[in-house]
């Protein structure tokens, strides 16, 4: 039977009213989807690269012309990045006598993208891009908070050329997102989002030996050195904690710095953070929107009260905030927060507050800091960051740091490029760079025998 479920959406019209109301995709439809998907696999998977190439391409360049419309100057470049990695790579390997053996990357067949809210379009380009690249189909769950700009997604790809059915949108949270990961016909679930969710998809996906991408959390450190540059070092900051309303899931959120430049350091990171400006984020001016929705805003408010309970002084911030514009008077806004005096404990430090809220902690020795940015309770390990003058610090800082990404004098850059992905219980597989052809393929190795067959016979 089908569920009818509301959703609160906060963009593009973050007012707090409901714009659309979807339809959640049960068992019926989310087979559906994936028959569709399959059958369309059967003729897509036979195209050369070259031919998918040229359709994706094409639906790359319609987003780059939507721009305007989209969140996400990412999503686009992420479609132009899985591209270049789209053709088949193989070996070829001479063998004793004249034989040789060759591998192949096959695709897989139906791969189920699942996303999270904060990036509702540009976690569909990321999943499905390298997907159809690499000749899969795929079903994509969005979030129920953000549930259109998948279909925004879809509709490109069909204008592009894409045929029917290769990229399928359901819509839905836990049940569909479950009845996806369960359903025989799906060969792999790429999942972004949080970590116990990120667990109960593994323990589904296990039980048909599908492989499984996570995206999941994080709580990164960012270690500012006594001999950065500290206006450099502070905009890191900023970017490391404040973009998208620090909704990011690699946020720099635990910022130590080496305590020479402690107060240096926060009367600047406060005096810019302070400067934000905060409200419709369709203003060319705006710096900062709303958060997602009204619980999500109440908890990350928790998070400050907390923090101010366990010992945290709040040097800005950290409160709702009501814009002036009356028709933003109900949407879920809250000042950006910097917290001092914090200790390694607090939960602000510890946990994952996917808020506009930084933790400033105090270091004296590099040795020292390493081992408390390595030591995160929840053993999160997705990104951290370094700043200093001093370059074999920089690589030596960086290569001790255990985290799936690590940026040296900058934060929050992700270009397609690169791969993106965690250690520990950030998750594991990679999103983006020529790797990601790994997690959307198989690897076929043939043997080619020149000779006679000699038989043990
Ligand atoms: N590492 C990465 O690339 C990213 C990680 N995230 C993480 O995502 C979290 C925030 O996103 P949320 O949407 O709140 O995460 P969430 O885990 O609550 O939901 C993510 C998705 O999973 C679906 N889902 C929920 N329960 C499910 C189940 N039992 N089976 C199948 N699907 C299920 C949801 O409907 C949604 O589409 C944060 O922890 C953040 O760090 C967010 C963006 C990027
Ligand atoms: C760069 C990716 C950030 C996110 O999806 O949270």
């Amino acid at each position: 039977m089908l569920q009818q479920f509301e959703m609160k959406l906060t963009f593009p019209f973050f007012i707090g009213r409901i714009i659309a109301t979807f339809t959640c995709s049960g068992e019926k439809e989310v087979d559906l989807a994936v028959q569709n998907a399959k059958a369309a696999f059967k003729l897509w998977s036979k195209k050369s690269g070259l031919e998918r190439c040229r359709i994706l391409l094409e639906a790359a360049k319609i987003i780059r012309v939507c721009i305007n419309i989209f969140p996400s100057r990412l999503g686009s470049t992420g479609l132009y990045s899985s591209l270049t990695s789209a053709f088949p790579l193989g070996e070829h390997v001479q063998l004793p006598g004249g034989s040789f053996g060759y591998t192949r990357r096959e695709p897989l067949g139906v791969c189920v993208g699942i996303g999270a809210w904060n990036y509702p379009f540009q976690i569909a380009c990321w999943k499905s891009a390298p997907a159809l690249a690499c000749g899969n189909a795929m079903v994509f769950k969005p979030s129920p908070f953000t549930p259109v700009s998948a279909l925004l997604l879809a509709e490109i790809y069909a204008e592009a050329g894409v045929p029917p059915g290769l990229f399928n949108v359901v819509q839905g949270g836990a049940a569909t997102g479950q009845f996806l990961c369960q359903h025989p016909d799906v060969a792999k679930v790429s999942f972004t989002g949080s970590v116990p969710t990120g667990v109960k998809i593994m323990e589904l996906s296990a039980k048909g030996i599908k492989p499984v991408t996570l995206e999941l959390g994080g709580k990164s450190p960012l270690i500012i050195f006594s001999d950065c540059n500290l206006e450099n070092a502070v905009r890191g900051a900023m970017m490391a904690n404040f973009l998208t309303q620090g909704q990011v899931c690699c946020n720099g959120t635990r910022v130590f710095v080496q305590r020479a430049i402690l107060d240096k350091f926060t009367e600047e990171v406060v005096e810019q953070t302070q400067k934000i400006k905060i409200g419709d984020p369709l203003l060319e001016d705006t710096r900062m929107g709303p958060l997602i929705n009204r619980p999500h805003l109440e908890r990350v408010l928790g998070f400050v009260k907390s923090a101010k309970q366990q010992g945290a002084r709040v040097l800005c911030g950290g409160d709702p905030y009501v814009p002036q514009d009356p028709k933003l008077k109900d949407g879920y806004y809250m000042r950006p927060c910097v917290l001092t005096d914090c200790r390694d404990d607090m939960s602000c430090v510890r946990e994952e507050i996917f808020g506009p809220v930084m933790s400033i902690l105090p270091f004296d020795t590099e040795a020292e800091v390493l081992e408390r940015a390595n030591d995160n309770d929840t053993s999160f390990g997705l990104a951290a960051g370094v700043f200093t003058r001093d370059i074999q610090r920089a690589h030596r800082v960086a290569a001790e740091l255990q985290a799936g990404s690590c940026f040296i004098n900058n934060y929050n850059v992700s270009p397609v490029e690169l791969p993106f992905g965690g250690y520990k219980k950030s998750g594991f597989g990679r999103e983006n760079g020529r790797v990601t052809i790994e997690y959307y393929s198989q690897l076929k190795t043939v043997y080619v025998e020149m000779g006679d067959v000699e038989t043990a016979f």
